[in-house]
Order: structure tokens, then sequence, then C-alpha cells
């Protein structure tokens, strides 16, 4: 059993389902292509903040294939920068051709998860088509993180909000802290979720709950979890 201060992962341990993780491979979205890549450039733009993977290693060298994902940028509440998203897209990559991977836990610095993309950054994309670009190359990430042939969880201490929260959708499972709380704002900003979090919610919990937490940008947290999308860990 890995323990994460107080939660405890034992299903990462659990024997893996190897078959059906690795059908997931099958479905992954095309690598970057050149429109990818000057979006990419784009974002790049945007400094600040940092997204780190950790492969954990144990102490004799082998690897436990559980890897550690920190979205790093406490001053602005582990907001997305441009730079974070492509540091994100990179650590996908790695665990897509990670051959021990077992386990994933996404998690955020200091006392924050991630509070959704950088709105500076998101002002200062000044078109349509900068701002769909940014959108589709998210969603290309968030989809592929989910397809990955091991088991993500979501560890949501603190906020989750706008990106922040389509994130945690797109793990295999959502483990919160007392303080956690994940909503999708975005309808405050006269936004829908863009980062396709909206087709990973619906997957967890259906299209009327889905719509109605959207619609509703209704708070999610520890004690409110009931619905199916996670559990609470004190
Ligand atoms: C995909 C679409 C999207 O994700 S749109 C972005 C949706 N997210 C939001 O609207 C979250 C906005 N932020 C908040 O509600 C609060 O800052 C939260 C996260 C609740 C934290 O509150 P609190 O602990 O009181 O801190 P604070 O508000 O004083 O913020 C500290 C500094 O961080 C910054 N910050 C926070 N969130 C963002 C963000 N998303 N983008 C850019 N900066 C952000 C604040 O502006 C503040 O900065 P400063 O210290 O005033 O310079």
């Amino acid at each position: 059993m890995l323990s994460f201060g107080s939660f405890s992962l034992w299903f990462v341990r659990r024997p893996v389902d190897r078959f059906s993780l690795c059908v997931r491979r099958l479905s992954l979205p095309t690598k970057s292509d050149a429109n990818e890549a000057a979006t990419e450039e784009q974002l790049l733009g945007f400094p600040g903040g940092s997204v780190e993977l950790k492969l954990h290693e144990e102490s004799d060298g082998e690897n436990s294939g559980l890897a550690l994902i920190t979205m790093n940028n406490p001053r602005r509440r582990n907001a997305f920068s441009g730079a974070m998203m492509v540091e994100m897209r990179r650590a996908v990559e790695k665990l897509e051709v990670w051959k021990h991977g077992k386990g994933l836990i996404l998690h955020g610095s200091g006392n924050t998860f991630c509070s959704g993309s950088d709105l500076n950054a998101v002002r200062a994309l000044s078109t349509t088509k900068d701002a769909t670009m940014m959108s589709l190359y998210m969603q290309n990430t968030l989809a592929r993180l989910l397809r990955l042939p091991i088991l993500s969880v979501a560890l949501v201490h603190g906020k989750a909000l706008g990106g922040g929260a389509e994130l945690t959708t797109a793990c295999d499972f959502r483990l919160m802290s007392p303080s956690g709380e994940i909503c999708f704002v975005h309808k405050h900003m006269g936004l829908v979720p863009g980062w396709g979090g909206a087709t990973h919610l619906s997957r967890i919990l259906g299209p009327c709950t889905t719509l109605r937490i959207i619609a509703g940008a209704t708070r999610l947290g520890p004690i409110g979890f009931g619905i199916g999308l996670g559990r609470c860990n004190s």
C-alpha cells in the first residue's frame, strides 16, 4: 500500500487488468501535428510555474511503477500558464511510453489542486482561433491522460476550479481531502468547459447530472460527494 499524506492508495497496488488498460492505447489521439507545434510555440510565450513528473524509484533501483505529477504555480494557486500546458503534455507523452507504469497521482503544490487556466494567458490569447487551438491542445492532453494504460488518481487537496475541475475528470479516480472542492466555474465567465471536462464528467455521472453541475457551477465538496464522483478521505 502506498501512503501519500493521509491518503491510502491501496487500489494502485491491486492486480491490474493489463488487457483492458492496454486496450486504451488503441484509441489514442494522433501525436502532435504541425498545428500543435505552432500552438506550443505560442503557449511557451506565457511562462510561469511548472509541471513536474517523478517516476518513483525504489531504494534498490527497481521501478515501482508509480508516478507523481505535481502542478506547481503556488503564487497563482497552480493556475496553468502556457508553459505548464506544454509541460503537462510532455509528462503525458513520457507516461505513454513508460513500460513499467502501474499508477499515477496528480496533485497540486500547496493548498490548491489547480485554479484552471492562468487568466492572464487566457486574456492575452487575442483571437478566437488562438483560444480554440489552446482548448483543442488541452483536450488532446486530457484525453491522452485518461487513456494512459495505468490507473490514475486526482488527489484533490483544496480547490479544483475551471480547467482544474476538468483535470480531475481526466483521472480514473478522484480522492478528496476535507478541504477539497471541485467546481466548474466556467459559466461565470460565459464559457463552457473547453478542455473536454464536460465529456469526461458525463462519462462518470451521466448527462443529466453533468448538465446540472456545469450549468449551476455547483460546488462539489467532500460532504456532497455522494453523487459518485469520487471518495473523501479524512
Ligand atoms: C479552462 C477555463 C478556465 O480554467 S478559466 C479559469 C477559472 N478559474 C478561476 O476563475 C479561479 C480564479 N481564482 C479564484 O477563484 C481564487 O484565486 C482561488 C483559486 C479560490 C484562491 O483564492 P485565494 O486563496 O483567496 O487566493 P487569491 O484569490 O488571493 O489568489 C492568489 C493569487 O493567485 C492569482 N490567481 C488565482 N487564480 C488564478 C488564475 N486562474 N489565473 C491567474 N491568476 C490566478 C490571483 O490573481 C492572486 O494573484 P495576486 O496575488 O493578486 O497577484
